[in-house]
């Protein structure tokens, strides 16, 4: 049954790594509206390649702050073109990729107040940053201020029990003090410094919008038990960083009416509420409405586990953040960089760059791939920390090349076996009952979900749209609205379509992946000691006081 004429809307947004989305929900749940802006594709003028720019170092990846704001005037646009009437928006909330950062110039607040009607935010903000470019969640050029950080924390260990996560490159804190370090006058000349989340949502608000618990649980800088900054992580950062922080919030918080420029422009009402934004994985979990139990599974540009934490479990390894709709609550995240990007490579050099083909070929090579295995971390990965292209055969030995069809299931099962092996060791298991949720562009892909659940033996689900992220900005959106008012997430999404059954494992499966399981993490760690030696032999460095040699970077 469509809505009422003038029945309240709710907007959400994702700012990711390849695009700018939105969905658009009624009061009874049902999707209304969706647009998306490519940035390769519908902006090459940036010159972007999967929304980045890699730097000569192979390390440094950035991607240009205009660019995404470019990309809001032509969503906004087309959306409007479309016939969306804004006027029935009653609150849009957003999410972003986590970590990365944007660093606005001295004087920006002022611009961001007196938006000019006649003209397109880009042209406007074209001088309101005082760094271009900004480091996004694939930099791994910071090795050396994550040292520094875990140093003055008092080790690794330490730093996870203040902030949930050991020092990462992509954390926005390290970004920051690499800035700072590298870029002293750029610094100088920053008034704020917003996350992709919260700056999508300043653009929104024509203000400074705060950082929410559950990004802002991406930086190692958010104490994620009191859920306020980190003094000494801040100190070991930047001097003043609090003031170009601004104080933390909580994710379900309002944070004010839309600015005139979007009620003047686009026809949004001016009571519309703009809620907190939050990062695409808790926003995911949101647009899933993940409970306790489930896996959820991201196939996005980066490869996500995720779940739900009612307590926070201190490791070295993976993330603890704040939980984007529970405010007492956590959630758990992995997150591996070689996902969509490695798939794509393998499927335009294996199958003819289609996915047609390359879902052929998973559907006619056997389970187990008659035990060749291989580890494409083609870019410095994030779990496990290293870098390389593997392939093993059934007797552990190294080979060159696998044929086209075999070279196609290796990367799939092998991305698998390795999200199965490291949520395994952060002590998750899947049980009877256990729901895998999966989400992202590659979630649209039966034969890649049938993998996913022969190597984890265990039904996988989908919502109808692969998109999560959006939806789950929607729902928080209408959430926000009660929020303040105790009423629980879970009882304002009651009314939203139950995930789909859409893969259940075959009956061999366990037998064939709880040894190949095993043998995927011998050879994990014949991969990782490698790359670990090549690595000392090109820097010879005297080995971290808490072993966490994998931190380095190649
Ligand atoms: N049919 C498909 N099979 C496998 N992967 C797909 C398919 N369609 C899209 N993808 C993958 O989805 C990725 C984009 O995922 P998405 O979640 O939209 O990205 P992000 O939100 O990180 O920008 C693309 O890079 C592409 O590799
Ligand atoms: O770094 C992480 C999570 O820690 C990534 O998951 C980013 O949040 C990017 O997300 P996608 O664009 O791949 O969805």
């Amino acid at each position: 049954m469509a809505s009422a004429p003038r029945a309240p809307l709710y907007l959400g947004l994702d700012l990711s790594t390849q695009q700018l989305k939105a969905v658009v929900i009624d009061g009874e749940l049902r999707v209304v509206h969706q647009s998306g802006v490519q940035f390769d594709a519908e902006l090459p003028e940036f010159r972007t390649q999967g929304g980045v720019h890699i730097h000569a170092d192979r390390l440094t990846v950035t991607s240009p702050v205009l660019m995404w704001v470019k990309a809001l005037d032509l969503l906004l646009d087309k959306m409007k073109r479309a016939g969306l009437d804004f006027s029935r928006v009653r609150a849009l909330s957003g999410s972003g990729q986590q970590h990365g950062s944007v660093f606005w110039r001295r004087g920006a607040s002022e611009t961001l107040k007196h938006l000019d009607l006649d003209q397109d935010l880009h042209q406007l903000l074209q001088d309101s940053f005082s760094v271009s470019d900004s480091p996004v969640w694939m930099d791994s050029s910071s090795t050396q201020q994550c040292e520094d950080l875990q140093a003055a924390a008092g080790g690794a260990l330490r730093l996870v029990e203040i902030t949930g996560s050991r020092a990462y490159e992509r954390f926005t804190g390290n970004q920051i003090a690499k800035l700072r370090q590298t870029r002293a006058e750029e610094f100088q000349d920053t008034e704020r410094i917003s996350l992709v989340s919260s700056f999508a949502a300043s653009l929104f608000l024509g203000g400074y919008a705060a950082i929410d618990y559950s990004d802002g649980s991406g930086m190692n800088l958010l104490d994620i038990r009191t859920r306020n900054w980190s003094e000494i992580c801040l100190q070991a950062t930047a001097p003043h960083l609090d003031q170009l922080l601004g104080a933390p919030v909580p994710s379900t918080s309002v944070l004010g009416p839309v600015s005139s420029y979007f009620v003047h422009r686009y026809g949004f009402s001016e009571s519309c509420s703009v809620v907190a934004f939050t990062g695409d994985n808790p926003a995911s979990l949101a647009g899933m409405r993940l409970q306790p139990g489930d896996v959820a599974v991201s196939l996005g540009t980066s490869d996500t586990v995720f779940l739900w934490l009612q307590q926070p479990r201190p490791a070295l390894e993976g993330h603890v953040f704040c939980n984007p709709v529970e405010q007492q609550e956590y959630m758990a995240l992995l997150c591996f960089k070689n996902g969509s990007l490695t798939r794509e490579r393998v499927r335009n050099e294996c199958a003819g760059a289609s996915w047609e083909l390359f879902s052929a070929a998973l559907s006619d090579t056997p389970l187990g791939n008659h035990g060749n295995i291989g580890f494409y971390f083609e870019t410095m990965e994030i779990t496990p920390p290293v870098i390389g292209v593997h392939r093993f055969d059934s007797a552990d030995c190294e080979v060159s090349s696998l044929s086209p069809r075999v070279e196609v299931r290796a990367v799939v099962e092998g991305q698998f076996l390795s999200r199965r092996l490291h949520a395994e060791r952060l002590g998750y298991s899947i049980i009877p009952g256990t729901r895998v949720l999966a989400t992202g562009g590659a979630s649209s892909n039966k034969e890649i979900l049938q993998v996913l659940s022969d190597v984890f033996n265990a039904p996988v689900y989908t919502i109808d749209l692969s998109d999560s992220t959006c939806l789950g900005s929607a729902y928080r959106a209408l959430h926000g609205l009660v929020a303040e008012s105790g009423a629980s997430f879970f009882d304002v999404v009651k009314k939203a379509p139950e995930p789909r059954l859409v893969a259940t494992p075959h009956p061999k499966a366990k037998e064939v992946y709880d040894e190949l399981l095993k043998r995927y993490a011998q050879l994990e760690e014949r991969v990782v000691q490698k790359s670990n030696r090549s690595q000392s032999h090109h820097r010879n460095p005297q080995p971290p006081e808490d072993g966490l040699l994998a931190l380095t970077s190649a």
